[in-house]
């Protein structure tokens, strides 16, 4: 593993999220987490990648082993569901046609979690989501058996050992795509051969997997929009393979339960928490409120996006499902299986949108119900002063939906025959599978040049750029309280919902590494300590987007003026008014910028920094990285 070489002052290093505060052990105490690689280091793991070498290992693992008593499916943090989950239902068919029962495990590793920056809030959303699968599985006489294990580094052959107790010979796990992930898996082919056991480990996370779309030169794309264009060809070229639904899993023989091995996995618990990651009590009940769990629940979600407006009312803290003016919600929109199969009506838009891209949203999309979320989607994406976008993040990073499902919904609400299957990136419903592709994009990044998930920049050049060691700083713009309306209220969504709209995660990045000169590397910490929806990829991207030191990123020099993109990303001022209180009572200028007095009065900060003054720090630091 690599050191961690980098001189941030302890306070700043130990900042962590209000969230976890109280029950997060001490990271250096307890376990160091290595986060960030020398230049040296990273170069090391580029050079030498762990998704080829995990894909070789498969490659060569033990094809036919011996029959063993079960086969074990190997359910990880990403990939919480029954339904399309590609290595439980190839796991189940192997058992089905062996005749032996299907075991599914679930290993809780405190330690990956403490690496991994994993919030108490994703941990606890897993367990209740095992919760669930429990159940549910049951229901197939499949015993889910959730088991912690420490140290991380013996995980490995910890799992191996189980394989031995279930008498199996044959383990089946989704790919993450994360270094640590690779490493270990790649231990697991390592420890499986000498000891009879074959291994599949499928692609499951994205709807195409890593390393197939590619450059003609044969490189992997750094550019989001070249890529785009080559993942829709490449999609469409093979719907069924990328989009196809997987099968669910056989229920085993109810004898299952008499077994002396098997039977007690039914009664194995779910643990409530995690110890270090316990949520305090309010915070819980919260998260249970505004993100329930479950694929129905998810499924729930989805279908509102696909088939309701946008609602003023839903900004917060509220449950998705919570019908608003008393009546049920009327949820209409089939879920397609097979892509062309898609049985909603064709409904013409009457709203009238605004935008160049109107025009072709309005003759391309078709929706069950007219001014739907997805629908306008194009257009309102950017705001955060409604419920503009699907908000199904925390589904899709734990795997809870699949991300296929999503793509298949949303062609099936442009419901044109004759464009059935085909996936285009028009109107809302096209845009937001271009989004999804966006997802796929930073995946490929991750495994493609893993020194980004070792916290190095992806692009080197800006590793030296000169950062402030300002805890206090730092603090306020964890805590929302800068004093700069737009970025307090998106700090404050996250730190109260676990969740912010997109823009606010835009603006409220830059502003630490730009407008404070705060290194993005504790910025992307924190969202991963405070968000639902934490994901490597996703997060490393959108924070070394904002930091202008990723692919595909902002140029260093535009920098966002976050007042201007205050009035743009909540123009009626009801995002800041929801998270900040203290201003509810303003509108217009002084809402998104209030002059000292009002601010004063009101007992909201002034801003921590002069936009206007620290620009120019911003613009110098960038342009010659290394110097004051
Ligand atoms: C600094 C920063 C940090 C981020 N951290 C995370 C994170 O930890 N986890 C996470 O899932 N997303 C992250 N994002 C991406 C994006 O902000 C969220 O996916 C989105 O806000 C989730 O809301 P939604 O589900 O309503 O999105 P929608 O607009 O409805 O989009 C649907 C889905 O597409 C994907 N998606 C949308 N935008 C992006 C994007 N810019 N990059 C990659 N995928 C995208 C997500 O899976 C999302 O759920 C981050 C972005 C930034 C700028």
């Amino acid at each position: 593993m690599v050191k961690h070489p980098r001189s941030i002052s302890p306070g700043i290093a130990e900042s962590s999220s209000r969230a976890n505060k109280k029950s997060r052990p001490d990271a250096n105490s307890t376990f160091k987490p290595n986060k960030f690689a020398t230049a040296e280091n990273a170069a090391a793991v580029a050079s030498d990648p762990p998704l080829p070498k995990l894909l070789e290992s498969v490659q060569n693992a033990i094809k036919n082993p011996a029959k063993g008593d079960s086969v074990v499916y190997w359910m990880r943090m990403a990939d919480l569901r029954i339904e399309d989950n590609r290595a439980l239902s190839q796991a189940s068919a192997q058992a089905s046609k062996d005749g032996i029962p299907l075991v599914v495990l679930f290993v809780i590793s405190p330690q990956d979690y403490i690496a991994h920056d994993r919030s108490a809030r994703r941990v606890d959303f897993t367990l209740r989501n095992l919760a669930i699968i429990k159940t549910a599985l049951a229901s197939f006489h499949i015993p889910l058996h959730t088991v912690t294990h420490t140290p991380r580094r013996t995980l490995p052959n910890f799992v191996l050992s189980l394989l031995r107790t279930f008498n199996a010979t044959r383990l089946y796990a989704n790919i993450e795509y994360e270094v640590d992930e690779l490493r270990r898996d790649i231990k697991i082919c390592e420890l499986a051969r000498p000891q009879g056991v074959a291994l599949v480990f499928c692609h499951d996370k994205c709807v195409i997997e890593p390393g197939i779309v590619r450059t003609k030169e044969d490189r992997t794309y750094t550019v989001y929009s070249p890529y785009q264009k080559n993942w829709i060809a490449t999609v469409n070229a093979s719907i069924k393979e990328y989009l196809g639904s997987a099968p669910l899993p056989q229920p085993n023989s109810e004898a299952i339960r008499e077994s002396v091995i098997y039977g007690p996995l039914f009664e194995s618990p779910i643990p409530d928490k995690v110890e270090g990651f316990a949520l305090e009590d309010t915070d819980k009940r919260q998260m249970e409120e505004i993100w329930p769990a479950g694929t129905q629940a998810a499924k729930d979600i989805l279908s509102r996006f696909l088939t309701t407006k946008c609602r003023s009312s839903q900004l917060g803290a509220v449950s998705p499902l919570t019908p608003l003016d008393g009546t049920p919600a009327k949820i209409t929109t089939p879920f397609t299986i097979a892509a062309g199969t898609s049985t909603t009506t064709s409904v013409k838009s009457t709203k009238k949108l605004s935008g160049p891209k109107a025009k072709a949203a309005s003759s391309e999309s078709t929706s069950t119900v007219e001014d739907s979320r997805i629908y306008t989607y194009n257009d309102s994406r950017d705001r955060g002063d409604c419920d503009s976008t699907s908000r199904i993040s925390p589904y899709l990073s734990a795997g809870v939906l699949s991300v296929r499902e999503c793509v298949r919904s949303a062609m099936g609400i442009r419901g044109v025959p004759d464009d059935a299957g085909k996936v285009v990136s028009g109107g809302g419903a096209g845009r937001w599978v271009m989004e999804l592709a966006w997802r796929d994009f930073y995946t490929s990044i991750v495994a493609a040049f893993p020194h980004v998930s070792v916290g190095r920049p992806f692009n080197e050049k800006y590793a030296s750029v000169k950062w402030e060691e300002d805890e206090q700083m730092l603090r306020r713009w964890q805590d929302g309280k800068t004093g700069v309306p737009i970025v307090d209220a998106a700090m404050r969504q996250m730190n109260t919902m676990g969740w912010m709209h997109n823009r606010m995660r835009m603006i409220s990045a830059m502003f630490l590494c730009k407008d404070l000169m705060i290194d993005w590397r504790l910025g992307e910490r924190y969202f991963m300590q405070t968000l639902i929806d934490g994901d490597l990829a996703n997060n490393n991207g959108g924070w070394q987007w904002s930091a202008s030191t990723g692919t595909d990123a902002a140029p260093y020099f535009r920098l966002f003026n976050p007042y201007a993109q205050s009035t743009k990303g909540d123009p009626t001022g009801d995002y800041i008014r929801e998270f900040v209180p203290e201003l509810r009572q303003l509108s217009g200028t002084d809402l998104h910028n209030p002059p000292a007095k009002i601010a004063d009065k009101l007992g909201y900060p002034r801003p921590i920094v002069k936009h206007d003054e620290v620009r120019a720090r911003a613009l110098r630091r960038y342009k010659n990285p290394g110097e004051e």
